[in-house]
């Protein structure tokens, strides 16, 4: 059976990058889904705002929705203090499945916890079973109609708290409009749009940051 394109991905850091440097694993997927096969990695461009954003943010508990091969874990975990953790969550196993190889290849799997299952089945557990009081930083980056049911089940979870962080990738290309009306015209997030490409693409895309105002 042949193989998938994260499948391929991974073979090329295997055996291209250097085991236990994240920055040298970020650089070698670029490098592959540029020149050779495109991919849903936020890239470097988009992963510069991230790395700001985590930078800014200093958090202990980040969430991410999408870990997809594990690109953007690898980015926030690798600039995370000692102590804070990543919980990233992930529909589809064999995506998981190449996340995990990703992420210990990388060295930063002491911060990053795969969560494998539905966003909106995950975001309730995620006090009691995973000991979340409250989230720092929310990095959105799934499926794009569910940006907005998760950002609401967030609320619902009590998981958000003044100062908390969403920052949503893609509010352009693909898109995710009803995320933006939403979250714009609500009088509890102040947002900041940040204009910027589609991954390996000459093609217009944003993030969008919310701060939860409480
Ligand atoms: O669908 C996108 N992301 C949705 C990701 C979905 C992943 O999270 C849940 C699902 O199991 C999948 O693994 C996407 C699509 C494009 N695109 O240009 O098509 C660009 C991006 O940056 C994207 O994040
Ligand atoms: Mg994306």
């Amino acid at each position: 059976m042949n193989q998938s394109k994260e499948q391929r991905i991974l073979n090329f850091v295997l055996q291209n990058a250097v085991r236990g440097d994240p920055c040298s694993v970020m650089d070698t997927i670029d490098k592959y889904c540029s020149q050779k096969e495109w991919a849903m990695n936020v890239g470097c461009e988009k992963g510069l705002i991230l790395d700001k954003t985590v930078e800014e943010i200093k958090p202990s508990v980040v969430l991410e929705l999408g870990t997809y091969c594990g690109y953007s874990a690898i980015r926030i975990a690798r600039l995370l203090k000692a102590g804070a953790r990543l919980l990233t969550v992930e529909f589809n196993p064999e995506f998981a499945a190449i996340a995990k190889q990703m992420i210990e290849f990388a060295g930063v799997q002491d911060k990053v916890n795969i969560l494998e299952g539905p966003s909106e089945e995950i975001i309730p557990q995620l006090k009691k079973k995973y000991e979340v009081d409250t989230l720092d930083f929310v990095f959105l980056d799934h499926w794009k109609d569910r940006y907005s049911p998760d950002t609401i089940l967030l609320q619902e979870c009590n998981l958000l708290r003044k100062g908390s962080v969403l920052l949503a990738d893609n509010v352009i290309c693909p898109g995710a409009p009803e995320f933006l009306k939403y979250i714009r015209n609500n009088p509890s997030f102040q947002c900041t749009n940040y204009p910027a490409h589609l991954e390996y693409m000459e093609v217009q895309d944003a993030m969008e940051k919310a701060v939860f105002l409480g």
